[in-house]
């Protein structure tokens, strides 16, 4: 009980060393993060990759005061905010059986479903070990032609003047969602298709109320968007019931289930293993999971290609390694080779990684790198603070320098866990072959066929709102190269 009291939790921590902001009645210290974060979004940043000041302003702003380790208040929860990747290895991998992932905002959960990033004990373990088959090797390389066919009809007419301004966040969004459908439906493609323009809608009015997370109790007002956010949660999960049991039926007959996500998790229905709403609740959390973070990543390679031109010349000239015709849409093998594209998405994952922090909860008392964690304490691993650290990555941590991953991930920084745009550990990220595999076809496509430069109204300013965007879009330009493919 000694714990839920602020004064004596923030004693237990200066004991050992640790301060933070003094802690203030209901608040805490959101009235701070608030302003600093308002002033750092107000306004355009320079052209430049030293985004931590922007995008993570409290972390930065009591950094310089408390060091990298220090207790901050989310309203009545403190959190310990966890930098040092010696303490994150522990909390994610070697010692992870003593936390566990945090209970997420009532906002936040309707978004993400209640499907593998927020599923627990057991079920988790059971829930990852069904779906895991989903992203296998020989799933993703079936994947690729169809994917390939969806870019190549994205980028058809950009070309049509000799310089095409796109907003590209809008354009990948619309281009992942296709992708995260086929691996969800597989087969039923179409049918996935209508559920998930559903879910798209019920996404856009949560961030919607997300946005006013600080007024209490908005979501259970009975708005007209509330009204409308209910009858869409309705529809979805009816038509998803209607997909299920069509698959059902045609798996009796056929006796093949599928090695799509839906078929997988329908023939571990049929065992017994779990319910109809855990599939809807899945399907849910694959799409938020797999929709906004993969075309994040695209968003801000893009617009690092198109700042730094010379890394846009080395990918291009790494491509005419494939072979001709161009237009053949290249095989995974081909894909997996290409050292200098990976190395660029590496770096762009690192200095823009599209979640930027994520939080564990200590399960019971726990020694961590010498401190001592009460249960129930919160930790808070701030991803895009480590990626930007001077002490692991050098005096050049924030300039775009892919160089840095020739060696291998592991020999980058300093230390191996400085760079986790996946995570790390049993609780890493299920989809990131498919999101690297997804990346890099994107961009030999695009690359192949257009000089990327940004527009003149492109205004740099990333921010979070859950994962890292640009706050006023990405419009680039895309000029046809002479010796683009036709096809
Ligand atoms: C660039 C793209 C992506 C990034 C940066 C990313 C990032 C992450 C991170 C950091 C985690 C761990 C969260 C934590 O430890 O608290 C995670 C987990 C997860 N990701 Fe991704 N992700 C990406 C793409 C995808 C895709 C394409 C899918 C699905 C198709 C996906 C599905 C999931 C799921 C289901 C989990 C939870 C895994 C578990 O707890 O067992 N992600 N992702």
């Amino acid at each position: 009980l000694m714990w839920r009291r602020p004064k004596a939790i923030e004693a237990h921590f200066k004991r050992q060393g640790i301060g933070g902001p003094p802690y203030r009645l209901f608040l805490g210290n959101v009235k701070e993060m608030m302003s600093l974060m308002i002033k750092a979004s107000s306004q355009p940043m320079s052209p430049s990759h030293n985004i931590l000041p922007r995008v993570l302003s409290f972390y930065h702003h009591w950094k310089k005061a408390y060091g990298g380790t220090f207790l901050v208040w989310f309203g009545p929860t403190p959190r310990l905010t966890v930098a040092d990747p010696d303490l994150i290895r522990e909390i994610f991998a070697s010692k992870s059986e003593f936390y566990e992932k945090d209970e997420s905002h009532p906002l936040v959960r309707q978004l993400e479903g209640d499907g593998l990033l927020s599923l627990k004990g057991e079920k988790w373990a059971l829930h990852r070990k069904i779906i895991t088959p989903t992203f296998h090797m020989e799933n993703l390389k079936v994947l690729l032609p169809v994917v390939g066919k969806s870019i190549i009809k994205m980028v058809e007419n950009w070309g049509e003047s000799s310089k095409t301004e796109i907003d590209v966040s809008e354009s990948f969004q619309r281009l992942t969602e296709d992708i995260i459908t086929r691996t969800a439906f597989g087969s039923s493609y179409e049918d996935g298709k209508a559920v998930f323009s559903l879910q798209s809608q019920q996404m856009e009015l949560a961030a919607d109320a997300f946005r006013k997370v600080f007024i209490p109790g908005y979501r259970f007002l009975p708005t007209t968007k509330n009204r409308r956010s209910w009858k869409l949660n309705k529809e979805i999960r009816r038509s998803l019931m209607r997909l299920i049991e069509r698959r059902e039926k045609e798996a009796e007959e056929g006796g093949v289930y599928g090695e799509d996500l839906l078929g997988l998790m329908i023939k571990a229905r049929a065992e017994g293993a779990i319910s109809a709403k855990d599939i809807v609740e899945e399907c849910k959390t694959f799409f938020f999971a797999g929709k906004q973070t993969t075309s994040n990543l695209l968003t801000w390679a893009a617009v690092l290609l198109a700042m730094h031109p010379e890394w846009q010349e080395r990918a291009r000239a790494e491509l005419l390694g494939l072979p001709d015709p161009p237009y053949i849409i290249p095989s995974k093998d081909q894909l997996d080779k290409l050292k200098t594209m990976s190395m660029i998405l590496n770096e762009a994952l690192r200095l823009y990684p599209p979640a930027v922090a994520t939080i564990r909860q200590a399960k019971t008392n726990v020694e961590l790198g010498g401190y001592a964690i009460p249960k129930g304490m919160e930790l808070l691993i701030p991803i895009l603070a480590v990626h930007h650290d001077p002490a692991l990555w050098g005096p050049d941590a924030d300039e775009f320098n892919p160089s840095r991953f020739s060696d291998g991930v592991a020999r980058a920084a300093t230390h191996p866990v400085a760079f986790i745009p996946f995570g790390l550990g049993a609780r890493t990220c299920i989809g990131q072959s498919l999101a690297l595999l997804e990346a890099k076809l994107v961009l030999t496509i695009i690359l192949r066929r257009f000089d990327i430069s940004l527009s003149p109204a492109y205004r740099h300013a990333p921010t979070v709102l859950m994962l890292l965007y640009p706050q006023h879009g990405a419009p680039l330009y895309f000029r046809p190269l002479l010796s683009a493919p036709t096809s």
